[in-house]
């Protein structure tokens, strides 16, 4: 382990890879401008592991981490750890336009996780007031950040920030996503195991939405291709990848959903904002966009990012026939879901 932590620290120190352990895309810098990231709902399960790989990116130069209660002492922990970005911790409302002033980037975990029985959507009255409060400031103090959207029900969640970002004029659909990538985080991971492939080398897009049926991996387009993979793996994968999150949710037996992982698939896709915005090529994550690529007005799928945010909204491929059939059953139940999102905030 502290060889392990020791290479950690000279990757971090060059600004390159130096251990094949870790994720090359973690450690890359091209070139390091300035960049502010702010976390809201910092002290929380994801929020706090969430910090620490934000701390660990060189491409963050200023971490702002804001919650309702928790902060300071999250901040001055964090803070320590010998790395580029400066970290400063803001409590309470009064302290949150100061966090998001000057923010490229914001994460939003605030909010409420699951517990055993519950649908995300069983969140939704809960956490689209809070996301509501967040995106309202958010429009104030850095209408040009791009928001990376955790908190649940991702499917009606966006759709509210999109609405409340519209009714203050600042809406810009190439900077609005919803975090799907601890789907592709566990897709690539159930996909390795069963076909038996080198896990970092393993590629799987997962389109659709985040809840339940709505989120279709598209294991026709895995790599590497395994032909050892029957139909039926290949509906036990989708199914797993599809209750990932409830398995984890039942593990954790009460205490919450998943944190760790979510915080490395969070970590994940803020650091490809990151590199898009710094002018890096060839920077392509799923994410939930407004997309014009299905008949409804959100959906995940491959999205390309770069100085301005999602340059590009990629198509779904060829689709096996289990996967158009996935595809037309998802369709229904996001499309309520995204409904629900804009009528909370048209109706309040
Ligand atoms: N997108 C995904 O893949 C994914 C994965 C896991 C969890 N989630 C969601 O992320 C959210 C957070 O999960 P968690 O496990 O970290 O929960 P948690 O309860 O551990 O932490 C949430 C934090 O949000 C804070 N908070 C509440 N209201 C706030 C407000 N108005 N402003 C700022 N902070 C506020 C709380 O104080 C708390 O620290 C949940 O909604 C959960 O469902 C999403
Ligand atoms: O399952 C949850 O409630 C949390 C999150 O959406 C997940 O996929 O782990």
């Amino acid at each position: 382990m502290g060889a392990f932590l020791r290479s950690v620290e000279t990757a971090l120190r060059r600004g390159g890879a130096a251990s094949s352990h870790l994720p090359r895309r973690f450690f890359s810098v091209e070139s390091s401008p300035e960049r502010k990231v702010a976390v809201l709902g910092a002290a929380g399960g994801i929020g706090q592991p969430l910090a620490l790989l934000m701390k660990l990116n060189p491409l963050v130069s200023s971490l702002a981490l804001y919650d309702i209660a928790g902060t300071p002492g999250v901040a001055a922990d964090v803070s320590h750890i010998n790395t580029r970005a400066q970290v400063a911790g803001f409590m309470g409302e009064e302290q949150l336009g100061k966090a998001l002033e000057g923010s490229d980037v914001v994460i939003i975990p605030a909010g409420v996780p699951r517990k055993p029985g519950m649908t995300r959507d069983d969140l939704f009255n809960i956490n689209a007031g809070i996301v509501k409060s967040l995106c309202t400031a958010i429009a104030k103090y850095c209408p040009n950040a791009l928001v990376n959207m955790i908190s649940n029900p991702v499917n009606s969640t966006v759709p509210i920030a999109a609405e409340v970002f519209k009714k203050a004029g600042t809406y810009d659909e190439k900077k609005l996503f919803g975090v799907t990538t601890l789907d592709v985080v566990r897709a690539k991971t159930f996909y390795a195991g069963k076909a038996k492939v080198p896990v970092e080398e393993v590629d799987v897009p997962v389109v659709g939405g985040h809840a339940g049926i709505t989120i279709l991996p598209l294991f026709s387009q895995a790599t590497p291709v395994s032909n050892a993979l029957t139909d039926e793996d290949i509906k036990a994968l989708t199914k797993r990848t599809q209750d990932g999150g409830t398995e984890v949710v039942e593990a954790k037996a009460g205490k919450g959903s998943a944190t760790l992982s979510m915080a490395y698939a969070g970590a994940i896709f803020a650091d490809a904002c990151l590199k898009g915005l710094n002018g890096a090529p060839d920077i392509v994550e799923c994410s939930f966009v407004q997309s014009s690529i299905t008949e409804l007005p959100f959906f995940a799928s491959k999205v390309r990012l770069g100085k301005n945010g999602a340059e590009e909204v990629l198509g779904l491929g060829s689709l096996s026939d289990y996967e158009k059939q996935g595809l037309e059953s998802l369709k229904p139940e996001l499309k309520s879901s995204i409904e629900k999102g804009i009528k909370f905030v048209q109706e309040n």
